[in-house]
């Protein structure tokens, strides 16, 4: 395997980046970085808070700034939030700081698993939130690698990033 220091969790809300980064880094004795718990720390406001205050341009800046300053980085898992692969400047940054991993989930998943909740860029009608998420996927689905959330629980998609990275190694 080409040796990517970091790995990286891309995909739509609701994919489980957080949830199963953190069970991926235990796993594979790497340290944890969930982006938007980085920027809650950071900023000591909550997400949906820093969108109704200061918009989403804003949080875009915020990320991206995130990003730059993470440095040399190595045996990290990072979670990002749903947006942060969807502009070149970042997407460039995250694909040199490691292996790019893509949670795909349906639309339909993603609102039942979030519950609609605490999620700002949900708040949208339907056809906005489908058109959302097709445009995304074109984008996701140029990670190295896409692992189908689909009918597997946390676990399971934690287990199968394990077997594959552990493949790749050999
Ligand atoms: N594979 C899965 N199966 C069932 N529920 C999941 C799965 N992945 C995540 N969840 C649940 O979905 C919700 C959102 O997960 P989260 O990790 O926050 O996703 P993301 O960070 O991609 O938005 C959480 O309640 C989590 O427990
Ligand atoms: O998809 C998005 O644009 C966003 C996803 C959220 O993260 P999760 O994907 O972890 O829910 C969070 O970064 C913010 O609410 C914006
Ligand atoms: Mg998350």
């Amino acid at each position: 395997m080409r040796d990517k220091a970091n790995i990286i969790l891309i995909g739509f809300m609701g994919s489980g980046k957080s949830s199963v980064g953190s069970r991926l880094a235990k796993n594979l004795e790497f340290d944890f970085m969930d982006m938007d718990k980085e920027i809650e720390r950071i900023t000591q406001m909550d997400i949906p808070s820093i969108f109704k205050k200061y918009g989403e341009y804003h949080f875009r800046s915020v990320e991206t700034a995130l990003l730059k300053s993470l440095g040399a980085k190595e045996k990290t898992v990072i979670s990002t939030g749903g947006g942060t692969a969807m502009c070149a400047e970042n997407w460039k940054i995250l694909s040199e700081l490691g292996l790019l991993v893509h949670l795909y989930v349906t639309l339909d998943t993603a609102i039942l698993r979030t519950g609609g909740k605490d999620r700002p860029m949900l708040q949208q009608d339907r056809g906005q939130l489908e058109s959302m998420w097709q445009k995304r996927l074109l984008v996701y689905q140029l990670a190295e690698h896409t692992v189908d959330t689909e009918g597997r629980s946390i676990e399971e998609v934690t287990q199968y990033i394990v077997d594959f990275i552990k493949i790749l190694k050999e």
